[in-house]
């Protein structure tokens, strides 16, 4: 008889089935909502969101689109204050936007955070980079590497990068259209396998650049190991890179181009000086992730600062007669010099200023990442061991109440508002960047070059952000028409009569 039942209202049988489903969905969820209502006193605010994928979704819609990812974060700062919280790739990541929390988080003086990335970004850069390493890994990492950043260093990387940027303005003609970005993200990695291990033309160097640019894509990917996807394919250039560095490691260990002065070199001399058991010997692996993390580190970051630096001098035509003028000036002291020194450098003061106002402004490393190691209190909040910890650099820089009209260009602000622990364009403390005064200097030179001889027309100001990118890079690359300034009869410096030139 049920069965007759049944068979005659089948369609009954879909509804009842549908509404227990509902019901029961609708039970767990309020039991979720329940449970974290309880959990939830005296923690940040924000929205966990979906069961497991959190925010997930949220967040990868504003890497794809061309407001940037930082989009994601701005957002929930301005609902919910300076700490937040969210829920993403199934784990808890609180964003915090005050100079005061960054300064204890960032020092880390009580040893309670730790650095931590999304998988995506510390499985590119592999488990033993300097970006991803924990504690103590981290310092015996940082103690070998610190050495290659001497003033020395620095000193023969300022002529050599000027080397290569005079070598590519050269080719630059009057009218030629130039995209910023591009031609900035070639010359720092040519710059950076140069300096790191002595790749400088050819084959090799058109496969690193290939690769360089693959891995810094998946950066920001779903961490998924399926053909065609960003992630695996950043991987499999992750692996080509590795190749390429094993290969000239082998070589240089037995006994070829020894005589190379470069990093990797250094790192291999100073290595055989060691025992061979001495704890401090970097294994092969570990130079390895190194040098790919250092010419990451040192490419995209850079590229994206010059060209944003570049466009925030044409939008201010004070600061760039400012700057031409101290330009001009320095050009006409290194007359006798074929290559900018430290020294020039060092007297650029104005331009210095440009450089930092840049990289406030752009904020290109637009947070840094750390991991909670115990329960602890942040801005009043409870902080749970393991949670992610995110300090939001750009908030800070664009803090009303730290910087005198945030949005404004203006150079001359520093040092005035240098006030300690709200320039965060390097971070700060025991993980601050490496290689500071090194990008510093690649600015200047950068910078240089441009104002002393080319006058340029933007064609494509737009500001939108590129898709996909961990950095604030800019999607129109930034391309601008050139015209050149040069030299008369009397080695004087004139303004080319830009007729005939087409802009
Ligand atoms: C404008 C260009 C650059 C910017 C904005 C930048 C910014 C940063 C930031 C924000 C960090 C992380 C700090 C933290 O988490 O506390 C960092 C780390 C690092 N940077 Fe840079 N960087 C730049 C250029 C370079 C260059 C040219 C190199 C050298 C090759 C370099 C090498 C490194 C290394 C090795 C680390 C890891 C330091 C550690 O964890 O001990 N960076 N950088």
């Amino acid at each position: 008889m049920i069965f007759q039942l049944v068979k005659e209202h089948s369609y009954m049988c879909y509804y009842v089935g549908f509404l227990l489903v509902f019901l029961s969905c609708l039970k767990v969820w309020t039991l979720w909502c329940k449970k974290n209502k309880c959990n939830s006193v005296g923690i940040p605010p924000g929205n966990r969101g979906l069961p497991f994928i959190g925010e997930t979704l949220h967040f990868m819609a504003a890497i794809n689109s061309t407001k940037g990812v930082y989009e994601f974060v701005r957002v929930r700062r301005l609902r919910y204050g300076n700490c937040f919280k969210t829920k993403l790739f199934g784990e808890t990541h609180v964003f915090i936007s005050s100079k005061e929390s960054a300064k204890v988080i960032l020092r880390n003086e009580g040893g309670k955070f730790s650095k931590k990335y999304i998988k995506s970004i510390s499985e590119i850069l592999g488990p033993d980079s300097l970006l991803c390493a924990a504690e103590q890994h981290h310092k015996l990492i940082r103690s070998r590497l610190f050495s290659l950043f001497s003033v020395h260093s620095l000193s023969s990387f300022v002529q050599l990068f000027d080397q290569l940027v005079i070598e590519t303005t050269n080719t630059w003609t009057c009218g030629s259209l130039v995209i910023i970005q591009d031609e900035a993200f070639k010359l720092a990695c040519k710059a950076m396998c140069k300096m790191l291990i002595s790749i400088e033309s050819g084959h090799e160097l058109e496969a690193m650049q290939k690769n360089v640019a693959l891995v810094s894509e998946a950066m920001l990917s779903l961490p998924l190991r399926i053909p065609w996807t960003r992630f695996n394919k950043g991987l499999q250039a992750r692996k080509r890179i590795m190749d390429i560095l094993e290969k000239v490691i082998n070589e240089r260990r037995g006994g070829s181009a020894t005589s190379r002065v470069d990093f990797l070199q250094q790192l291999l001399t100073n290595d055989n000086k060691l025992e061979k058991d001495e704890v401090t010997r970097l294994t092969d692996k570990e130079i390895k992730d190194n040098i790919l993390t250092m010419i990451i580190a040192g490419q995209d970051t850079i590229a994206i600062a010059m060209t944003w630096m570049i466009k925030f001098v044409d939008e201010n035509q004070e600061v760039l007669n400012e700057l031409k003028k101290e330009q001009v000036q320095i050009e006409e002291k290194c007359r006798g010099n074929v290559y900018l020194t430290l020294e020039a450098l060092s007297e650029m003061q104005y331009a210095s200023k440009v450089v930092k106002e840049a990289l406030r402004m752009a904020s290109v490393v637009q947070w840094l990442p750390r991991l909670a190691l115990e329960d602890c209190e942040i801005e009043g909040f409870k902080i749970k061991k393991g949670w992610n910890i995110n300090i939001d650099a750009r908030s800070i820089h664009h803090d009303p109440t730290i910087h005198r009209d945030p949005d404004v260009f203006n150079p001359s602000r520093f040092p005035n508002e240098s006030k300690p622990n709200s320039f965060l364009a390097f971070g700060i403390g025991g993980r601050m960047c490496l290689g500071k005064n090194m990008a510093e200097a690649m600015m200047l030179v950068f910078l240089h070059r441009l104002i002393t001889n080319f006058k340029w027309k933007v064609i494509d100001s737009d500001s939108s952000i590129q898709k996909s990118a961990l950095f604030t890079k800019l999607k129109s690359g930034y391309p601008v028409r050139l015209i050149s300034v040069k030299e008369d009869d009397t080695n004087k410096k004139t303004m080319i009569n830009v007729t005939g030139c087409v802009i």
